[in-house]
C-alpha cells in the first residue's frame, strides 16, 4: 500500500489530510536544495502518523507545508479533499483553526509578556469561541486542567518564565486546543525535556489522542518515541527529504523493510547497555550524511548503506513500492529481491560492494 492509499475502513472519506506529490526547494548559497522531495502523505481522521528522520531529513519542512505556514514549490497540500492553497480566505482561516502546531520549543513560541490566562483566552476570544471574558477564563481552567496543569487556578496569572520545561510544553498545547483543532502537527514537541518529563508530557498527548479523536502529525528523530505514541497509527520514515519506508508502526518497528529504517532502529539504546544493539551501525558502508546540496545519484541512501549494488542503486531514484502487505519501501534491491535480501544482509558480515 502506498502512502497514500486508503484503508477499508476509511475508503470513501477523504483523508483529513493529504501531502500529495510534494516539494520544497529552498535556495541557498550552495544552491538550490531539495528540503522534501516529491512525498506523499495523508492522515485520516483521529488517526496518528509518525514522521521520523534524523535531523535535516525534511520533517519540520513537511510539517510546516501540512500546517500552512509554507506553500510547497510543487504538489498539493490538501485539507478534507480540498487543496489548501486554492480555499478562500474565510475558508483559510477556517483550516488554520483545524491544524494546530505545536513547537519544539515553547518558550520561543509562548509570548512571554502574556500570563498563561491572556495566552489561552486570547484565541478563544479572538474567534469568537467564547462570547465573554468570563466564558473565556472558565474555558481556561478546562483546559489547563485537560492537560494536567492542576490545579488550574495556580497557572493563571503566571508568566512563561515561571513554568518548568514540561509546564510551558502543557500551556502549549493547551493553547493548541483551544479552538477544537481536528488535527495536531506534534513537531519534535517533547525533545527538549528531560526524559521523566518527556514521558509525562507524552502520556497526557496520548491520553488526548485517545479521548478527543483528533489526528495526530507526530515529528520525531527518536523511533522509540514513535513506537511509544503511535503504536496504533503508521509510520514513514524520511531521509534526506525522501520518505523511505512507510507502514503501520508495529511492522516498522518489529519488522522494518528498508535498510535505512533497520539501521535506526539498531541505532535505539537498550536499557542494558551490554545489549546495545549497534549492529547496523556497524554494517552501514558510511556514518557521514551526505549534503542536500550535493546529494549521491540514484538512491540517496547508496554510499551508507549494506545493501548497495554498482550500477542499480546508484542510477535511478527508487519508487516507494509495497513490499508486503501494507508495508513499502523506497529500494532497489528490497524491491527485486524481498525481505530475504535483508537476511541475507544479517547473515553477512561483509557488506555487498
Ligand atoms: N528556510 C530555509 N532555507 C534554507 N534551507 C532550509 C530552510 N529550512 C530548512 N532548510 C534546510 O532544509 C533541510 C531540512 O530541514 P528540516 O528542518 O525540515 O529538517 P528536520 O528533519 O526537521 O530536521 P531537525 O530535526 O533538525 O529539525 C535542512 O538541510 C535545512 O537546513
Amino acid at each position: 500500500m502506498s502512502a497514500l492509499e486508503k484503508s477499508p475502513e476509511t475508503a470513501g472519506r477523504a483523508p483529513l489530510m493529504t501531502l500529495g506529490g510534494v516539494s520544497q526547494v529552498f535556495h541557498t548559497k550552495a544552491g538550490p536544495i531539495r528540503a522534501v522531495d516529491n512525498i506523499n502523505l495523508s492522515v485520516n481522521p483521529g488517526e496518528v502518523l509518525c514522521l521520523v528522520g534524523e535531523s535535516g531529513s525534511g520533517k519540520t519542512t513537511a510539517a510546516r507545508m501540512a500546517a500552512g505556514l509554507a506553500r510547497p514549490s510543487s504538489g498539493e497540500v490538501a485539507f478534507e479533499g480540498t487543496d489548501i492553497w486554492a480555499l478562500k480566505r474565510d475558508d483559510f482561516t477556517n483550516f488554520r483553526r483545524s491544524v494546530q502546531y505545536v513547537h519544539q520549543d515553547p518558550y520561543a513560541s509562548l509570548n512571554p509578556t502574556r500570563t498563561i490566562q491572556q495566552t489561552i483566552t486570547a484565541p478563544l476570544l479572538k474567534h469568537g469561541v467564547v462570547k465573554s471574558k468570563k466564558a473565556a477564563a472558565e474555558r481556561a481552567v478546562e483546559l489547563l486542567t485537560k492537560v494536567d496543569l492542576t490545579p488550574a487556578e495556580n497557572y493563571l496569572s503566571k508568566y512563561p518564565h515561571q513554568l518548568s520545561g514540561g509546564q510551558r510544553q502543557r500551556v502549549a498545547v493547551a493553547r493548541a486546543l483551544t479552538l477544537d483543532p481536528k488535527l495536531i502537527i506534534a513537531d519534535e514537541s517533547t525533545s527538549m525535556l528531560d526524559v521523566s518529563i518527556r514521558i509525562s508530557v507524552l502520556a497526557m498527548l496520548g491520553r488526548l489522542r485517545d479521548d478527543l479523536g483528533v489526528g495526530f502529525l507526530f515529528i520525531t528523530h527518536d523511533l522509540a518515541i514513535a513506537k511509544y505514541f503511535g503504536w496504533h497509527g503508521k509510520t514513514a520514515v524520511m531521509y534526506l527529504g525522501r520518505i523511505v519506508e512507510f507502514g503501520p508502526t508495529p511492522k516498522i518497528i518489529n519488522a522494518p523493510t528498508h535498510p535505512y529504517t533497520r539501521a535506526l532502529i539498531d541505532a535505539i539504546p537498550e536499557p542494558d547497555p551490554d545489549l546495545t544493539k549497534t549492529k547496523g551501525r556497524e554494517s552501514l558502508r558510511s556514518l557521514e550524511i551526505p549534503s542536500l546540496a550535493h546529494l549521491p545519484s540514484g538512491c540517496t541512501f547508496h554510499p551508507r548503506c549494506p545493501l548497495f549494488e554498482d550500477g542499480l542503486c546508484d542510477g535511478a531514484v527508487p519508487e516507494l513500492v509495497t513490499i508486503r502487505s501494507g508495508q513499502s519501501a523506497a529500494c532497489h534491491v528490497v524491491a527485486r529481491d524481498g525481505v530475504a535480501a535483508l537476511d541475507d544482509e544479517a547473515r553477512s558480515d561483509e557488506p555487498r560492494a
